[in-house]
């Protein structure tokens, strides 16, 4: 840069050499920050983008000594500064220099001071952007300081003259300095890497498989090295990140979910590869945030557009014009003050909230809304499309997050387009407005307070990082406690303990108190030292315009102008230094949501796919293979068929496989490998909603919504009538009770239907699936022991819904695996043993060990415990099966347990483990193996 004292009276220096060298020097004075800046913004960008900051994970060994130098240079810009304003006052002349050099060493240390805070900020950075401003450096000081030389007046150099050339030395010396740093630093550490790579333990020294860099210089980059997990702690947000990873015993539920989040946020964006790749996957998005067949919304958002142009210029108007009152008022223009304050309230107008601000929220809100209406609809749409294996694995609340989470996507947007964007615009417009009304100076002013300001906001925001998070987890724990106090208060009444959880509440409320009041406080000292920064910028500013008006280079109304347009642009500023952290937290928020959108249904209802041709309901699983996890598999060669009409029973031991194989009958999964078909229809062959439509499923344990009865029931069928309901009611046994309650079949049930009995809960179930008049019956029986009247209605309702179908059950009930047509015995997830009760028996396997151990463990005598399913949520299974035989009954099968009659050939084969092939061979004949019992000839027992 400029050797400034040489420059001083450049009045004089233009007689010693021609025009044309000085401008020259000129325009390099403003062109080498210009330069250095844009390509540190540009570098920085690609690096950031390419994500090359997320892969840097090694510290360099020098980059302490970089550091310094870099400080180095920018007190060489301050100092020459510094000898200017002195000599300055010593002659009494303002500036000293001309302009544009005075300009070119401040802009030049406020660009090498966003260098040095990016540096200093990035624990291992991407070398190249702040190796490539020392290298503009090294370029361009010779040059600047060889004109500066060479435009000097014709005179002896005096001391000040001398000490200048020496700090333009020093400079450049530290510029070179850094360099050579860098190369040295990376050749050692090549070197180094070389040896440790020798010296290294097999075993890899962190979980990461990182081993740690050895550094011999300072411990701060020590600590760097040790931050990094493959996505090394390169900046602020990587390295909360990566702290936050670690998986803390004290993260509360609100951490957990941000952590989640953020580590998938960093997956994608490593399976990406760079940022623009990243979000270019939030495309799926776009038809819904861009009205893209409306063309009236369409229309709205470009002339929300056209408004928000409209204040970047009201912005820029207002001010002026207040300029232009004073200065009529003074005299200092010829204007009519009148006209100009009417003026001055029209622009006010036409600003305010009842003008530009109204016309551009009334041609907002539809296009926000359209986006809110359309994200929530397809999301909501997407998840109920989705498989059961994306239901299974994903919580729902989560899953209820990530929808609601719709709105952070154009909040992002809103962000982007109607502040940043606007707020940049007013940044520059107010930058190149100041230089041209004010000079240069006035501009610069401006840009270093905002820079300033922005450093220092987003420093101390994120120095408020621990106090947030203590008082999230205080938010917490208070939650906790009161939580736990009022669930839990009948044993808090009970063990007379309400004294105990009345301190632990106000221990936690205090601390949370506490802990909030750290916060705020942060915040309001964050906030003061903001404005002070403001302050300081305005208060040069303004010394700089009262300079001017006193040496009569500006108005008073100039003044006016200036106060009023800094006014405008502290909240734009304010709101841009908490712009990056909101936009991130809407960003992980949008990641939840894209996850989502982005998950494909495993279980696709092919397109065109004919649907269902009902013949009957012959069932049929041909060598089934399955796998929930694609690594552990469930069900292994399944094969056996129904014949339209036939009761299947499966039984087995607990995770054998069985409520699995009704699973892959109604397609919740597809099989592996094999086939499944419906008379002769594989079922992933037709249409989806087809093969759902013939299928009735009454689970074991029925969810119902938080409805009446009435509508529960008709939920199989919405067009169904009252009568049908009804009817359905009647034939599940239910319907007598119905009435019996207080508000009849508009009783609301409850949440997932806890207002009602377990007994209550099945027969509502077992109605719904009547009405839905299935052509196959899916049944996974109840466990709970019921009294023997609700057991008998339950056993009734069962055999009416499922008379003349095709019915699969996987049996809980001795009474139902003796009365169905064929039990198939699973063990591990194959098939052991097929054959009617009588056989199996006979045979003596598998099936008659489980039935004489159920037969003597569970006799009917017990309590009734109606109840017992009242609660039972989605996986939570009574596993045993229960013996709910006669006492005659059972006297008698015990009987052929003790002694069990003479095996026939057939039956002992299977027995002996052959169940699979004899089952062939008897399916080959058209009949079931052993002696099938087809409904007609139920057993009574
Ligand atoms: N959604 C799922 N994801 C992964 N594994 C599952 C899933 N559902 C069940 N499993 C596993 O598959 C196996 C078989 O489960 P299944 O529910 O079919 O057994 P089951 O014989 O019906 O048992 P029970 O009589 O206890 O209900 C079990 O090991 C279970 O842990």
């Amino acid at each position: 840069m400029a050797i400034a004292g040489l420059s001083d009276a450049g009045a004089t220096a233009e007689r010693a050499v021609g025009m044309p060298l000085r401008q020259v020097l000129s325009s390099l004075h403003y062109a080498y920050p210009t330069a250095v800046f844009a390509y540190y913004v540009l570098t920085s960008t690609i690096a950031v983008c390419t994500l090359q900051t997320k892969s840097a994970d090694r510290a360099h060994p020098r980059r302490r000594a970089i550091t310094w130098l870099l400080t180095l240079v920018i007190v060489t810009y301050f100092a020459q500064l510094l000898v200017l304003g002195i000599q300055g006052l010593v002659r009494h002349i303002f500036p000293l220099a001309e302009q544009d050099t005075v300009i070119g060493l401040m802009s030049s240390a406020l660009v090498f001071g966003v260098v040095l805070a990016g540096l200093s900020d990035t624990a291992n950075p991407v070398w190249y952007p702040y190796m490539g401003c020392f290298g503009v450096a090294l370029v361009l000081e010779p040059v600047v300081a060889s004109l500066s030389f060479m435009v000097r007046p014709n005179e002896p150099l005096d001391v000040v003259g001398f000490f200048d050339i020496s700090l333009v030395a020093t400079r450049y010396l530290a510029v070179i300095l850094a360099l050579a740093c860098y190369f040295e630093g990376n050749r050692s550490s090549r070197l180094e890497k070389g040896t440790d790579s020798e010296r290294q333990s097999l075993l890899k020294a962190n979980g990461n498989g990182h081993s740690h860099a050895s550094h011999d210089s300072d411990s701060d980059d020590q600590s760097a090295a040790t931050q990094q997990d493959g996505y090394g702690g390169t900046s602020d947000a990587s390295t909360d990140s990566n702290q936050s990873s670690d998986t803390d015993d004290d993260e509360n539920p609100y951490e957990r979910r941000q952590r989640q989040a953020s580590e998938k946020m960093e997956k994608r964006l490593k399976e990406k590869g760079n940022w623009l790749t990243y979000a270019k996957s939030f495309l799926v998005f776009f038809p819904y945030i861009w009205p893209v067949n409306n063309r009236s919304l369409q229309l709205r958002v470009v002339l929300v557009g056209f408004c928000l142009l409209a204040m970047n210029f009201l912005n820029v108007l207002i001010p002026r014009q207040m300029g232009i009152i004073m200065d009529s008022l003074s005299g200092t223009n010829h204007r009519n003050p009148w006209t100009e304050v009417l003026i001055f309230a029209g622009l006010k107008l036409v600003a305010s909230e009842a003008g530009l601000s109204l016309l551009r929220q009334w041609l907002w809100i539809p296009v926000e809304f359209y986006s809110f209406d359309a994200i929530s609809t397809a999301a909501y749409s997407h998840v109920l499309n989705l498989s059961s294996d994306f239901h299974d694995s994903k919580s729902s609340s989560d899953i209820m997050m990530a929808i609601s989470c719709g709105q952070s996507i154009s909040n992002i947007l809103e962000s982007i387009c109607f502040r940043a964007v606007p707020m940049l615009i007013d940044m520059v417009v107010a930058f190149l407005y100041l230089s041209a009304t004010l000079g240069p100076y006035e501009g610069f002013i401006t840009i270093a307070t905002a820079a300033v300001f922005m450093y220092i906001a987003t420093r101390m925001i994120a120095a408020l990082k621990t106090a947030r998070r203590n008082e999230v987890g205080s938010w917490y724990r208070e939650h906790y406690v009161r939580q736990a106090g009022i669930q839990g208060w009948s044993t808090v009444a009970s063990f007379n303990q309400i004294g105990h959880e009345e301190a632990r509440y106000s221990v936690a409320v205090k601390d949370r108190v506490d802990k909030t009041q750290k916060v705020y406080f942060g915040y309001v000292l964050a906030y003061a030292f903001q404005f002070l920064v403001l302050l300081c910028g305005l208060i040069a500013g303004a010394f700089l315009v009262v300079y001017q008006v006193t040496h009569g280079q500006a108005t008073a109304g100039d003044f006016i102008m200036l106060l009023t347009y800094w006014g405008q642009l502290v909240a734009p500023l304010t709101f841009f230094a908490s712009l990056g952290k909101s936009i991130s937290r809407d960003l992980l928020q949008a990641e939840q949501l894209l996850e989502i959108m982005q998950t494909k249904p495993s279980v696709l209802n092919k397109e065109g796919a004919p649907p269902l041709r009902f013949k009957g309901g012959e069932v049929r699983f041909d060598h089934v293979y399955f796998s929930y996890d694609k690594k552990k598999e469930i069900l292994k060669d399944i094969q056996f068929t129904a014949k339209p009409g036939m009761t299947v029973a499966f039984v087995g031991a607990t995770g054998a496989g069985k409520s699995t194989i009704l699973k892959l009958l109604d397609r919740f999964y597809d099989v592996t490998q094999g086939s499944i078909e419906i008379d002769g229809q594989d079922i992933r062959d037709v249409d989806l909603y087809s093969l759902r439509a013939q299928i009735g499923v009454v689970p074991q344990a029925p969810v119902l919504f938080d409805d009446t009865i009435m509508n529960n029931v008709r939920y199989a069928k919405l067009t169904a009538t009252d009568e049908e309901v009804y009817e359905a009611c009647k034939a599940a046994s239910i319907h007598d009770q119905i009435l019996t309650f207080s508000d009849g079949y508009q009783t609301r049930v409850g949440e997932r239907g806890v207002k009602l009995s377990g007994g209550e809960l099945q027969r509502v179930a077992i109605a719904r699936a009547i009405l839905k008049r299935p052509s196959i019956v899916l049944l996974d029986e109840a466990t709970s022991a019921v009294d023997t009247e609700t057991e008998q209605k339950i056993q009734e309702a069962l055999r009416r819904l499922c008379e003349g179908r095709t019915t699969f059950i996987v049996a809980h009930r001795l009474s139902t695996i003796m009365n169905a047509d064929r039990i198939i015995v699973v063990t591990g997830g194959e098939i052991v043993e097929q054959g009617s009760h009588e056989d199996l028996i006979r045979a003596d396997g598998k099936y008659a060990e489980l039935w004489s151990k159920q037969i003597f463990v569970k006799p009917k005598d017990k309590e009734p415990r109606e109840d017992n399913n009242k609660h039972a949520g989605k996986g939570r299974k009574a596993l045993s099966i229960v013996n709910d035989l006669t006492a005659e009954a059972t006297s008698s099968e015990l009987a052929k347990v003790k002694s069990p009659p003479t095996l026939n050939g057939q039956a002992n084969a299977q027995a002996n483990g052959q169940a699979k092939d004899s089952n062939s061979t008897a399916e080959a004949n058209g009949k079931p193996n052993a002696q099938p019992n087809t409904p007609a000839h139920k057993k009574e027992v």
